[in-house]
């Protein structure tokens, strides 16, 4: 098992990563403060609870704990105002007090929504992260915690960090192709930003990572786990450096909104942006290959690097206003100069961007 520490001063919070941590849930809750006094409630998925609802529930209810769980339709689309209501439910109905602890059992669409349940629920409560998808070592970490609106992603939540994340990797063997390669698009964005190594490494270990082999990714996800920590533990409400995990964000949120919340994975979405953004880079004067280059690391992770023609580059356009980062009338992108630094970028120009998408939709 692999400890790594989100550093935030008195919200500070431990990252466990490793085999078997499930079955001792209990003890680690326990450990971190969360009253056993006080009613827990479990919110996760309809797939992810056959394979790994009863192990917690027994877990936590060894070490005394009473214990309530919710199960919610699997994808983008329980990141509403609907389900978030049905949580809300729950939570009254299990009787949680200001004591009580909502666990996030699942993927990042189970962590932002349970994690921004606990953020409002009588003004704010504990939540714990137990992830079960590669893209989770991303979601877990951090405390953003939010649901869609139908014009745009993640436009309704909070910062509300954890009081610990407990990864427990044998959870991924169950994971379908199509969401391993989506999962694997935060880990290489991990080394785009920050380590050309590390999104050297993905690259070359691409093949070992799609087959799950436990330790290619339990490098991985350490690796992602600790540069996210690391940015976070900086800048925990973006108002600076934290904005360049953002890369392939502005485009690819845009992406996910207007085909219908659901269409692209999150991974799948982010991975056209990232190569957008590199030939943003490009067009501002990066070295050409930064461009083949991101796009052949995605590639071989079994990424989509082009736009489908059906999307049409205006809605894009207009969808890009609503995000977060569109702000005092400037579009705010994260832009790749080499493998492994960006900058952050207020002066990119509505036409560039244009330009950018539509020679997107020409990628092969
Ligand atoms: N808060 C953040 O910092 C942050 C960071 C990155 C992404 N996100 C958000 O995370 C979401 C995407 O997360 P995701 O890719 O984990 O999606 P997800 O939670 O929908 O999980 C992906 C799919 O895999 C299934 N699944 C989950 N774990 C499984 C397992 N172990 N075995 C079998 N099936 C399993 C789920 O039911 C779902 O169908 C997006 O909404 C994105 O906006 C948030
Ligand atoms: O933690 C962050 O900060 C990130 O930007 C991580 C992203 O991978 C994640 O998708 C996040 O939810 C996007 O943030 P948003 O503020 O653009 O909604
Ligand atoms: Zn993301």
């Amino acid at each position: 098992m692999r400890e790594l520490k989100v550093d935030l001063g008195e919200r500070s919070y431990p990252i466990y990563i490793g085999s078997g941590l499930l079955e001792t849930a209990g003890d680690y809750v326990q450990k971190h403060g969360i009253s056993i006094k006080s009613p827990l409630l479990v919110i996760t998925d309809e797939k992810v609870a056959p394979h790994y609802l009863d192990t917690l529930l027994t877990s936590l209810e060894t070490a005394g704990y009473a214990v309530a769980s919710a199960v919610v339709p699997s994808g983008e689309t329980s990141k509403s105002l609907k389900v978030y209501e049905e949580m809300m439910t729950s939570a009254i109905e299990a009787k949680l007090d200001r004591s009580s602890a909502i666990l996030a059992l699942g993927g990042g669409v189970v962590g932002d929504l349970a994690g921004f349940v606990a953020a409002t629920y009588m003004r704010g409560i504990k939540f714990v992260q137990i992830p079960t998808t590669i893209l989770a070592h991303d979601s877990s970490v951090g405390g953003k915690v939010a649901i869609n609106h139908p014009l745009a992603k993640n436009m309704i939540g909070a910062f509300h960090q954890p009081e610990l994340v407990l990864y427990d990797v044998d959870t991924l063997l169950t994971l379908p192709s199509r969401e391993v390669s989506a999962g694997l698009a935060e880990m290489v964005k991990h080394g785009l930003i920050r380590d050309a190594d590390f999104a050297h490494w993905c690259e070359e270990n691409a093949d070992q990572l799609l087959a799950l082999d436990k330790d290619a990714l339990a490098y991985g996800l350490l690796k992602g786990c600790a540069i996210k920590a690391e940015i976070v533990s900086q800048d925990e409400q973006e108002n600076g450096i934290r904005a360049i995990l953002n890369l392939g964000h502005t485009i690819g949120h845009a992406i996910e909104a207007i085909a219908g919340y659901g269409e692209f994975l999150h991974g799948e979405a982010i991975s056209i942006g990232m190569v957008g953004s590199a030939k943003l880079g490009v067009m501002r004067g990066a070295d050409a290959s930064l461009h083949e280059d991101t796009k052949r690391m995605l590639k071989a992770i079994g990424l989509p690097t082009s736009l489908p023609e059906h999307l049409s580059t205006e809605d894009i356009m207009s969808a890009m206003m609503h995000d977060k980062k569109f702000r005092e009338g400037h579009m705010i992108f994260i832009i790749p100069t080499a493998i492994g630094e960006v900058t952050i970028a207020k002066d990119v120009r509505a036409e560039d961007v244009r330009l950018v998408l539509e020679e997107l939709k020409k990628e092969v």
